[in-house]
C-alpha cells in the first residue's frame, strides 16, 4: 500500500517531507557511480564506452559499430508499419507546429542618445539528443529531442540511445529519419553523456545536451554542466493528479500508473477532497496491477514513491502541488482553469478529465522532456529556446558616448579599474580634440 496522507494528520508534515526527501533520485550513490564512469570515458574514450555498453546494455560493440550505419537505418525503418508511421508523423507534425510558435525575436533599437541596442538568437552549433532506452525505449522522445532543435537550426544533432541486448526499436530510427537526424549512437547511460560532452575517439563533443533519462542520466547530465550546456533535469517521471469526486477512480488509477510503470524511481501521488474518492482509486489501481504488462515495475513504483493525500479544499490541494512542484499536473476538476491560477510550479499541466497526461507524452504538441524532483520550481520544460543563445548588440556613436561614456567613467573610478575608465575617456578625449564629430 502506498502512503495515505491527511493534511488533519498530526504526523503530516513528518511523513510530507519524508515523501519529497527526493532519495529516489538524488542518491550520493548513484552519483558516485556516475562519477566513476565520466573519468573513465574522459581517460579512455571509445574503449571506456565499449566496456561500459558490454556491462550495463550487454551488448559487445566495435568502434566502428557505436553509430548506426545508414544501411542498418534503412533497414530498421523498412519495419516500420504503416500504421506506425502515421503515427509518428502526426506527432512529429503537431510538436512542430508547437514548437514553431516559441521562436523568439531578434531586436533592435535606437535609443534618445543614439545608442543603437539589440539582442540576436543563434543556435547552439552541436546538440547531443538523449534518448532512453534501459527498460522501455522511446521514440517519442526522438521527436521532442530533435524537432525543437531543427526548429532552432541547429547544424549538427547526435542521438545517444541504449539498445539493451543489442535489440533496437526500429521506430526510434524512423523517428530520426523524420526529423532530420542521422548520427545515431547505440550507446545510453552516463557513458553516452559523458561521450557527448567530452568527445571520443568516434563522437565529436556537443555544446549542449538535453533529453529525460534514468537517475545515472540525470546525474551524469549534472555533472558535465559547465563543460556543455544541458537543458534541465529530466530524471524519473513524475504525476500528480488533482481530483475530485466526479471523475471515474479507474481513468485516475490508469493515470498515476501511466507514470509509475515508466521506472520504480517514477512518482505518482492522487491529491483529492474526497477520502472516498481516494480510497476508490486506490481500490482500481489494486485491480489495474493484477494485469498490467509492466505491472511489477508500476507496483514498486506506487508502492515506494506512490501517495494518496486528502485535503480540506482545492486551495489546500494548489499549496501542497506548488510544494511538490511535479513534473506533469492534472487537474481534474469542475474549473480547472481557475485551479491552474494557483499551480505555479509545474513543468505541464493538463487541464480537465478529458486530458490524460499521455496524450502530452506523445501528441498533443508541448515538449514531454519536463523537469523532474522539484525542479519545475527554478526550470522549464524543453523547448526551442534551449537550443539557442541570445547574444546582445551595442553600437554607439561618438555623440552617444559622450552623453553615457562619462558616467562609465565614474563607474570604473568607484570600482579602481583605472583601463575601463581610460578605453572611455580616450576617445571623449578625441572628440573634445575634434568636436566636429560628435554630431
Ligand atoms: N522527465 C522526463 O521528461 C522524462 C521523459 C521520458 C522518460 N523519462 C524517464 O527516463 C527514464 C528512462 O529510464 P531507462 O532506465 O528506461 O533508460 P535510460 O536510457 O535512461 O537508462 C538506461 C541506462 O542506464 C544505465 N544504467 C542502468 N543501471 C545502471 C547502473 N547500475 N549503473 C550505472 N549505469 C546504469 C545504463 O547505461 C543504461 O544504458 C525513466 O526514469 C523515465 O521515467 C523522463
Ligand atoms: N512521461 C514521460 C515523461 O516523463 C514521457 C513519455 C514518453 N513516452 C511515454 N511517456
Ligand atoms: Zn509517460
Amino acid at each position: 500500500m502506498p502512503q495515505i496522507l491527511a493534511t488533519t494528520d498530526a504526523d503530516f508534515e513528518t511523513r510530507f517531507a519524508d515523501l519529497l526527501s527526493m532519495k529516489r533520485e538524488d542518491s550520493p550513490d548513484v552519483d558516485a557511480a556516475v562519477a566513476q564512469i565520466i573519468a573513465d570515458v574522459r581517460e579512455r574514450g571509445d574503449a571506456a564506452v565499449i566496456d561500459l555498453t558490454a556491462k550495463f546494455d550487454k551488448l559487445d560493440l566495435a568502434p566502428e559499430r557505436l553509430a548506426f550505419s545508414a544501411s542498418e537505418i534503412d533497414a530498421l525503418c523498412a519495419l516500420v508499419t504503416a500504421e506506425e508511421r502515421a503515427a509518428l508523423d502526426l506527432a512529429a507534425e503537431r510538436i512542430r507546429a508547437y514548437h514553431v510558435r516559441q521562436m523568439p525575436q531578434d531586436a533592435k533599437w535606437t535609443d534618445p542618445e543614439g545608442a543603437t541596442l539589440g539582442w540576436r538568437w543563434t543556435p547552439v552549433s552541436a546538440a547531443g539528443l538523449y534518448v532512453p532506452g534501459g527498460l522501455a525505449s522511446y521514440p517519442s522522445s526522438v521527436l521532442m529531442n530533435a524537432i525543437p532543435a531543427k526548429v532552432a537550426g541547429v547544424p549538427r544533432l547526435a542521438i545517444c540511445v541504449p539498445t539493451p541486448n543489442g535489440q533496437a526499436n526500429p521506430l526510434v530510427l524512423m523517428a530520426a529519419r523524420i526529423a532530420g537526424v542521422d548520427e545515431v549512437y547505440r550507446i545510453g547511460g552516463a557513458q553516452a553523456i559523458a561521450a557527448l560532452a567530452y568527445g571520443t575517439q568516434t563522437i565529436a563533443p556537443v555544446d549542449k545536451i538535453t533529453g529525460p533519462g534514468n537517475a545515472f542520466v540525470a546525474a551524469a547530465k549534472r555533472r558535465v554542466f559547465g563543460k556543455v550546456g544541458i537543458d534541465m533535469i529530466a530524471g524519473p517521471s513524475e504525476i500528480l493528479v488533482i481530483a475530485d469526486a466526479d471523475n471515474d477512480p479507474d481513468w485516475i488509477a490508469l493515470d498515476l500508473l501511466s507514470q509509475a510503470e515508466h521506472d520504480e524511481s517514477a512518482q505518482s501521488i492522487l491529491i483529492t477532497t474526497d477520502a472516498a474518492f481516494g480510497t476508490a482509486v486506490q481500490e482500481a489501481i489494486n485491480k489495474r496491477l493484477q494485469t498490467l504488462d509492466r505491472r511489477e515495475i508500476a507496483g514498486k513504483s506506487w508502492q515506494v514513491n506512490g501517495a494518496i493525500i486528502t485535503t480540506r479544499d482545492l486551495t489546500e490541494a494548489a499549496a501542497l502541488s506548488n510544494r511538490i512542484a511535479p513534473e506533469h499536473l492534472e487537474l481534474c476538476v469542475a474549473d480547472p482553469e481557475a485551479l491552474a491560477k494557483d499551480c505555479i510550479h509545474a513543468g505541464a499541466i493538463f487541464l480537465g478529465q478529458w486530458t490524460p497526461e499521455a496524450i502530452g507524452d506523445y501528441v498533443g504538441g508541448p515538449n514531454h522532456v519536463l523537469p523532474t524532483a522539484r525542479s519545475a520550481r527554478f526550470s522549464s520544460g524543453l523547448s526551442v529556446m534551449d537550443f539557442l543563445k541570445r547574444t546582445t548588440m551595442a553600437r554607439m556613436t561618438p555623440a552617444a558616448l559622450a552623453a553615457i561614456g562619462p558616467a562609465a567613467e565614474a563607474l570604473a573610478s568607484a570600482e579602481s579599474l583605472e583601463a575601463h575608465g581610460l578605453s572611455v575617456s580616450a576617445r571623449l578625449q578625441r572628440l573634445n580634440d575634434s568636436p566636429k564629430k560628435t554630431g
